[in-house]
């Protein structure tokens, strides 16, 4: 039985349509992430997902259990989904009253709050902050207690939104590693949106790609793999298989590392049609070998030595009209640019 079926599912807000998913179904006990540009609807579609929000239409099946949004039958779905917000608040108080409150709303009896409260700090690392006030942490230790505060309630299912945004490398880290234990030892499912390549490529099972609200099937999209030639003030170079070379900060890439995987976000790249020079990043230059229209865009695969998809707006693309063999450049900016060198 599948955790999750969404059958023409559309989420509006006023006359702009955010979400618009005409079939997708999540099976239990997996690692799912979420990708897609800025405002793609991830957001969005994770609060469906917790049963926080509601479709504007459509139908959500749950473990085989049609949802029905009403306050009354929303509470008993809400049991078993906990939704970990990308920016977490902690309540006044220590960090044991924060991960005991959903416990006491729960009756919860004292000594199995106790147990409990004990065996998610351990596994969170957070033991010896339990009586530090929660609003004093730091941005990835607040993260660790909301996901201790979530975990608590030992959910069927953990939505996580970007649950590594603004945190250090060591405690990116470390959520890494708790998000996958959780998953292979308590057998929970996990669905967390992130805009890294590092962190889809190497925790999920399956990812799930959003663009404009929809699902897309061009996940594997733009991902290369790179040798890094050489390194010199605070830049290397990168090759890409045949001639096509990049020059990308540094700090993206552990010394040492020399084979690697890049991402290239294909919201992120500028097309540029006439002699404008952007500031960083890198150009490259090529051709457009495919004109096809994605979910309210016109994306281009540009041959610029490595196949390039990228994508117009459909207002620009009506004024520029591009046909299959112009010459365009590519403006590739740093921030477009993910790794991972697994
Ligand atoms: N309450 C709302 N009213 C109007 N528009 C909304 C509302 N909530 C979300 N949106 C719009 O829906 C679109 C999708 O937003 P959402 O936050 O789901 O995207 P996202 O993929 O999570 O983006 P990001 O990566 O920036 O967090 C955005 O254009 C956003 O402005």
């Amino acid at each position: 039985m599948n955790l999750y079926e969404l059958n023409n599912v559309t989420r509006t807000h006023g006359d702009r349509t955010v979400l618009n998913i005409d079939s997708l179904s999540i099976i239990p006990g997996k690692i799912y992430s979420l990708i897609g540009p800025n405002g793609a609807g991830k957001t969005s579609l994770l609060k469906l997902l917790s049963f926080l929000d509601v479709p504007t239409g459509g139908t959500i099946n749950f473990m085989g259990r049609p949802v029905v949004f009403s306050d009354r039958n929303l509470y008993s779905f809400r049991r078993d989904v906990v939704l970990l917000d990308q920016n977490p608040i902690m309540f006044s108080g220590s960090v044991w009253s924060n991960i005991e409150f959903g416990l006491k709303v729960r009756k919860v009896s004292s000594a199995a709050r106790k147990k409990r409260i004990e065996e998610v700090l351990e596994l969170v690392g957070m033991e010896r902050f339990a009586h530090y006030e929660a609003q004093g942490l730091s941005g990835g230790e607040t993260k660790r207690v909301a996901l201790a505060r979530a975990l608590v309630l030992e959910p069927k299912v953990l939505l996580c939104d970007e649950p590594t945004a603004n945190v250090d490398n060591e405690n990116q880290e470390i959520i890494l590693e708790i998000i996958k234990k959780v998953n292979r030892v308590d057998d929970r499912s996990i669905i967390f949106s992130t805009h890294y390549l590092s962190q889809w490529q190497r925790l999920a099972d399956h990812t799930l790609l959003l663009q404009n609200g929809a699902l897309s099937d061009l996940v594997n999209e733009n991902i290369f793999k790179v040798t890094v030639t050489g390194r010199s003030a605070g830049e290397m170079i990168c090759q890409f298989s045949g001639q096509t070379y990049m020059s990308l900060p540094s700090h993206l890439l552990p010394d040492g590392v020399v084979r690697a995987k890049i991402h290239v976000d294909p919201f992120r790249v500028a097309c540029l049609f006439d002699a404008e020079n952007p500031g960083d990043g890198n150009i490259l230059t090529g051709h457009i070998v495919e004109l096809s229209q994605q979910s309210g865009n016109v994306r281009l695969l540009v041959d610029a030595g490595i196949k390039l998809g990228v994508y117009l707006v459909m207002a620009k693309y009506h004024h520029l009209r591009p046909g299959i063999g112009d010459r365009v450049r590519l403006h590739i900016p740093h921030e477009a640019v993910t790794f991972t060198y697994r």
